[in-house]
């Protein structure tokens, strides 16, 4: 379980409380998406939980653990998915991106060759191992990006804005592909997006942030678009 306990970030510079006493807590396993407007302290709340930067005050727990004083926890059981594909190396092979990222988190190749056969089969990317990244197409990278990031079978995967720019056979593959990550590696995921169609397929609880705190939380259960937009609007414009 990743447990949020009062998390508080006021920005020194534009002294923006980004983050207000936050508290929330997702299970394992889980597939929950951030949605809010911009501004709201996503991407804070992402970088809290990813050691980029340090609340002011308040706890991050993972699995009973609180990483801001553990911060080992970071490298191995989180993985981030940048907006755009942006965490990969465009003029470099897939497979040399895999190689590389992997050596970021201490591992060989050698040690890592079984998880990009395994992976690349089981995403249906084993073909394209070899072709640059500035070569494929959004959906493909997007693909590679993700295989990058589960390569070392982490805990939590976090994903930024994973449908943009996709068309609908790119986004039923994203979801097709998240599941199997949920299913096969129990993954936690979590989602930053404001794509309603694409969260309502996908997460099982969806939190709405405004001024950097969780303002409601809404259960997948047969929960439509119009309901998602509604509760948004709702929580935005009061
Ligand atoms: N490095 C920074 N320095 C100063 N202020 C910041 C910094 N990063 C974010 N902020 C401010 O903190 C608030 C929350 O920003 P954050 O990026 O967490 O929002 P967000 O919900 O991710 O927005 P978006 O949907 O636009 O990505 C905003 O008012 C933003 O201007």
């Amino acid at each position: 379980m990743i447990q949020f306990k009062n998390v508080t970030k006021r920005y020194k510079k534009s002294k923006v409380l980004a983050l207000n006493s936050l508290t929330v807590d997702i299970q394992d396993n889980e597939v929950v998406c951030l949605l809010g407007p911009n501004g709201a302290g996503k991407t804070t709340l992402i970088k809290c939980l990813t050691g980029l930067i340090l609340p002011d005050s308040g706890e991050i727990y993972i699995q009973d653990e609180n990483i801001l004083l553990t911060k080992n926890m970071y490298m191995k059981d989180v993985a981030v998915v940048l907006e755009g594909a942006r965490n990969l190396y465009w003029r470099a092979t897939v497979r040399s991106n895999f190689h590389y990222f992997a050596a970021l988190k201490g591992k060989k190749a050698i040690e890592v060759n079984e998880n990009i056969d395994k992976y690349s089969k089981l995403f249906g990317i084993d073909e394209i191992l070899n072709r640059q990244v500035n070569t494929l197409s959004l959906g493909q990278k997007q693909k590679v990006a993700i295989v990058s990031s589960i390569l070392l079978e982490p805990r939590i995967l976090i994903l930024d804005e994973p449908s943009n720019g996709l068309d609908i056979d790119s986004k039923d593959m994203l979801i097709k592909m998240l599941e199997k990550i949920k299913k096969q590696l129990n993954t936690t995921i979590l989602i930053a997006s404001h794509d309603s169609d694409f969260i309502r397929k996908i997460v099982d609880r969806v939190m709405i942030i405004h001024s950097g705190e969780v303002k409601k939380i809404l259960i997948n259960d047969n929960i439509t678009n119009t309901l998602i937009e509604e509760e948004y609007l709702k929580i935005v414009s009061s």
